[in-house]
Order: C-alpha cells, then structure tokens, then sequence
C-alpha cells in the first residue's frame, strides 16, 4: 500500500508577547499572542527525519520578539505583514507563511478626564484580530474582532418559525437579543490604515446591531454583514458568527407575579449558533 504525506503545516502558537512604547508624554501598552504557522517542502522531514529545511520553532518564536521591536509599532496587520514576508523571504523551502495575531486591548486609566500617564484597564472580553497570509501569489489580509459582547433589550422577536410535536418555544415579538460576537473581514489590498479601518467598520457592526429591527439573529447577522460590505470599498467579504445568548422570561406566575418582559433566565449552555458569510456578487 502507498501512503502520501497530504497537506502538511507546522510552526508556533500562542506566542505571548507585550511591548512599551515609551512616548514623550505617556506609555502606549500593547499585549498580543501570535500564532505562526509554515507550509512548504517539508515532506522530507516527515518521510526521512531530515531536518535540513526545517526552521525550529523556536527561531520561529524567537523571530517574533526580535521583529516586534523594529516592526511591531502599529496595527497588528502591519506586524502580521512583516512577520509573513520575513519567513517567505528568508526561507526558500517556505511556500506560505500563515500569521495570527490577537491582541488584548488595555486602555489608559483616566482621571478627570486626564489619561493617565502609564496606568491601563484591561479591555473585557472583546479582542481585535488578523490573519495574513503570504504565498509566492500574493498576500491576503483577513481582519476582524472577536468576544464583543453586546446585547439589546427590545428591537428583536422571533415568530412564524416551524412548529412540530417537539416544539415549546413560545412566539415573540419583543425579546433579549445578545451575542458574543465574532466577525472576519478580508480587505482587498494589504496597503490600508488597518486601524482606521478597524474602528471604522467595528462602529458599523455596532450601529446595525442597535438599529436593527430583528426578526431573528439570522436577518440582523446579515444587516450588519451588509452594512460593512456597503460601506467599505476594500472589504470583499465578511463571515459573522453570532451565538444567540438566550436570556429565558422567568415564570413568575407561579408566584402570582406578572412578569412583564423584566425577569429573565441568563442562559449559557446551550446556545443557538448562528453563522453567514456574505461577499459580493
Ligand atoms: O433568532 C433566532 N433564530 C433562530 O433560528 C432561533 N431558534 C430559536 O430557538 N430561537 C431563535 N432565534
């Protein structure tokens, strides 16, 4: 029987790393995690154990630090960019660089409305995110944001859905809409104001999600998925992910109580998954 190695990947996740950007008058603070991941001619090392075209991932983590002092000084995209077109360049058996990066945002703390000089909160849950990868074809940049918490208090139902033997949802027309939301964006070009763009199209998804009158999680994933497409020349494409984070009406008859929209069940297992892509024809 023949056996062929198919598709083959390796590199280094999760490198942690955080950088003082040391202005005239405060300290930016910036905290990231980096996955690096190498495709290319690296069958040998599997079928013969030769590790000649093998760069360690430990180079490979290291490069990460070295890099980020030079490179790492604005978007992650940027960084995320330099960090491809190193290990492309640098390494002929290296046919695509993959690199994630994640960043953890903390703001500056704020005292009468004075930024402090070098003091930071953390930024919750959401984080911002991007994905390069380089080839001997091109780059592509996929950008976007992930655990954005946001939630709505009317605005939202859920009626006319299919109804069997098993059903015992009850229609509604004004509900709890909340989500944990993950958005993935590819930009046209790799020579854009990522950040610009970034806080740009994250106000977009914000604006659609509040004035959006939901008949579902599904109709308001793609208001806000078209929304960024209509507004932004260099997006091709926006893949949304949006758990529905049921929030239940509490039945407080049983206590003689009306419960008029106010009392709810905050749920987390198990959630509705809602997902869509949506690109231009
Ligand atoms: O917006 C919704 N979409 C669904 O598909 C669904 N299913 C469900 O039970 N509740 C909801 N809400």
């Amino acid at each position: 029987m023949k056996l062929t190695l198919k598709k083959n990947a390796y590199g280094k996740n999760a490198v942690n790393l955080s950088k003082i950007i040391r202005h005239a008058n405060y300290h930016e603070f910036r905290q990231i995690s980096v996955n690096v991941s190498l495709e290319g001619d690296f069958e040998t090392a599997h079928t013969l154990g030769d590790n000649s075209k093998i760069l360690p991932t430990d180079t490979q983590k290291n490069t990460v630090y070295a890099l980020a002092k030079e490179h790492f000084v604005d978007s992650i995209e940027n960084f995320g960019l330099c960090l491809a077109n190193h290990f492309v360049q640098n390494n002929p058996p290296v046919s695509q660089a993959t690199i994630e990066i994640t960043e953890h945002p903390w703001t500056r703390m704020t005292f009468d409305n004075e930024p402090h000089h070098h003091a930071y909160v953390g930024g919750g849950s959401e984080k911002r995110t991007t994905t390069i990868v380089q080839t001997a074809d091109g780059i592509t940049v996929t950008s976007g944001l992930k655990d954005l918490l946001i939630l709505k208090t009317t605005d939202s139902g859920f009626e006319g859905y299919i109804k069997d033997q098993f059903t015992t949802l009850k229609e509604t027309a004004d509900r709890i809409l909340a989500t944990q939301c993950e958005a993935n964006w590819i930009y046209t070009s790799h020579d854009l104001d990522f950040t610009a763009l970034f806080e740009k199209i994250r106000e977009t998804l914000l604006k659609t999600f509040a004035h959006h009158k939901s008949l579902s999680v599904q109709q308001t994933l793609l208001a806000m998925g078209s929304a960024v497409l209509e507004e932004n020349d260099v997006v091709n494409e926006i893949s949304l992910i949006m758990p529905n984070k049921h929030h239940i009406p509490f039945n407080l008859e049983q206590f003689g109580l009306d419960n008029k929209n106010e009392i709810f069940i905050a749920t987390d297992e198990p959630f509705g998954y809602i997902t869509g892509t949506v690109t231009r024809e």
